[in-house]
């Protein structure tokens, strides 16, 4: 099977290009101020004029404002918007239709109840992101935490879908094989500190996710 892999919270253009290099089908921008992966639209901008065709770059809001998003779309060129916030599915539909891009919903997992929720954002969501759900205190996302992937290992989605939360070179393949996963996402698990991303990881997560 051939998985497809998005790092997320690149901030420079080494590590976009290692991402690149070693088969990163898609990569991911953090508009969040609060994170250390925080980038500004500008910097976003100057990284995608660097990604080849088929490489895509996605915008990572939370419950951003439609002109914080419109902001970050004047300068960074994006192809999918990752709404990674409390955003319910009508807040999605209305992102999709006023910035005619794909949205793709994070949901975070812990229980067979979050699974449910996550099944709400079928019909409005063009993509899921499932991923871990955040610690009442601190990031909504990128915290290498994992959830229990056999909560979703019977489940079947309508939409394209990414695994996410905890991920690393060593767990990827194990989390594929028991999610059923065919596209994984990754930030912390190919960081040497939060927000600096380890070109040796990002290789070495890249050919565990491609053998799996
Ligand atoms: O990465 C961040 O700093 C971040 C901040 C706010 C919301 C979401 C964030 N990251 C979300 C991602 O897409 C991560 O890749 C995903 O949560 C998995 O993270 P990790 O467990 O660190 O691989």
């Amino acid at each position: 099977m051939s998985v497809s892999v998005k790092i997320c919270g690149l901030r420079t253009p080494e590590a976009v290009d290692a991402a690149v290099q070693h088969g990163a089908s898609h990569v991911g921008f953090v508009f969040y101020p609060p994170s250390p992966r925080n980038l500004s639209p500008e910097e976003a901008g100057a990284l995608i004029a660097r990604l080849p065709d088929g490489v895509t770059p996605v915008a990572l809001t939370v419950d951003a404002d439609d002109a914080t998003i419109a902001a970050i779309l004047s300068q960074a060129p994006v192809k999918i918007l990752q709404a990674h916030g409390k955003e319910s599915p009508a807040r999605i539909a209305e992102l999709r239709g006023r910035f005619n891009l794909p949205v793709m919903k994070a949901v975070g997992i812990a229980g067979t109840e979050d699974v449910a929720t996550a099944h709400d954002y079928e019909s409005v969501a063009d993509l899921l992101l499932l991923d871990a759900k955040p610690p009442r205190k601190g990031l909504p996302g990128g915290n290498g935490l994992a959830f229990d992937w056999g909560l979703i290992a019977e489940e079947r989605w309508s939409r394209p879908w990414f695994l996410a939360g905890g991920l690393t070179p060593d767990n990827v393949a194990e989390a594929i094989r028991i999610s059923g996963a065919s596209a994984v996402d990754v930030s912390s698990g190919v960081e040497s500190a939060p927000g600096v991303k380890n070109f040796d990881l990002i290789a070495a997560f890249l050919a565990a996710a491609r053998s799996a």
